[in-house]
């Protein structure tokens, strides 16, 4: 199930977010003594996290891990891990502990066991921030991997490695089940190619097609979209 909540402005955008967000893990904090937040890479989420970094939260009891990274050394540009410890963990959220889902193989399919009990230990989350590209992919879901299937299945392992035919870089990531698992689950977009995007996705029910309809089809999930045009 999904809701669209619809802004004026990237920055009405990012200030609401910013808020619900810290909100919630401030929650979780007081109940549970710990927040769990996944974030996506990508170019939408970078302002999102200046703003986050500039708020005040007990950040060292907030554990921030990614919904998906390239296999990449966190040195390289293209790494989201690089790009969450550059926007996201500065400022008053410097000392957020960070899981990382690379490890040093040259490989991802012979990294995942490692990277496995890192993520498939964590509890539930508290919110998970996705984004979606053209072809319908969030996290590292891509339509055109082989994995794809693997990855949206019930039975599918935490995290797992893919090859996306149409982006560059094997990349790790959550899966559909593990993403889940979450007590919020936000979708954050920018822009009206996004739009157009959500409403093809909306409009039919083939998940392999475009997985971020295993979501936002979701019999009980519910799933926030944060969406702005500008
Ligand atoms: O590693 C990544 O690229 C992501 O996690 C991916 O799922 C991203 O969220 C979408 O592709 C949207 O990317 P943009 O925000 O750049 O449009």
């Amino acid at each position: 199930m999904m809701q669209l909540q619809q802004f004026s402005s990237t920055d009405n955008l990012n200030a609401d977010f910013a808020a619900r967000l810290v909100d919630i893990l401030q929650q979780a904090i007081e109940q549970r003594g710990a927040a769990y937040l996944v974030v996506s890479g990508g170019k939408t989420p970078q302002a999102l996290f200046n703003t986050l970094s500039n708020t005040d939260l007990a950040w060292d009891k907030v554990t921030v891990l990614l919904a998906d990274d390239r296999w990449l050394d966190a040195n390289q540009p293209d790494s989201n891990e690089r790009l969450v410890k550059a926007t996201l963990l500065q400022n008053k959220a410097s000392n957020a502990r960070f899981i990382s889902l690379y490890a040093d193989t040259a490989s991802a399919f012979t990294g995942a066991a490692e990277v496995l009990p890192r993520i498939s230990a964590l509890p539930t989350f508290d919110a998970v921030i996705l984004g979606m590209g053209e072809d319908g992919h969030t996290a590292s879901l891509f339509p055109c991997s082989a994995q794809i299937e693997e990855g949206l299945s019930d039975g599918a392992p935490a995290v797992l490695a893919v090859e996306p035919q149409t982006a560059p870089y094997q990349r790790m990531s959550l899966s559909l089940p593990r993403l889940l698992d979450s007590r919020h689950i936000f979708l954050h977009l920018v822009g009206s190619n996004k739009l157009t995007v959500l409403n093809k996705a909306m409009a039919e029910h083939d998940v392999l097609a475009m997985p971020i309809r295993a979501f936002l089809h979701h019999p009980v999930a519910q799933v926030t979209v944060m969406y702005s045009d500008n």
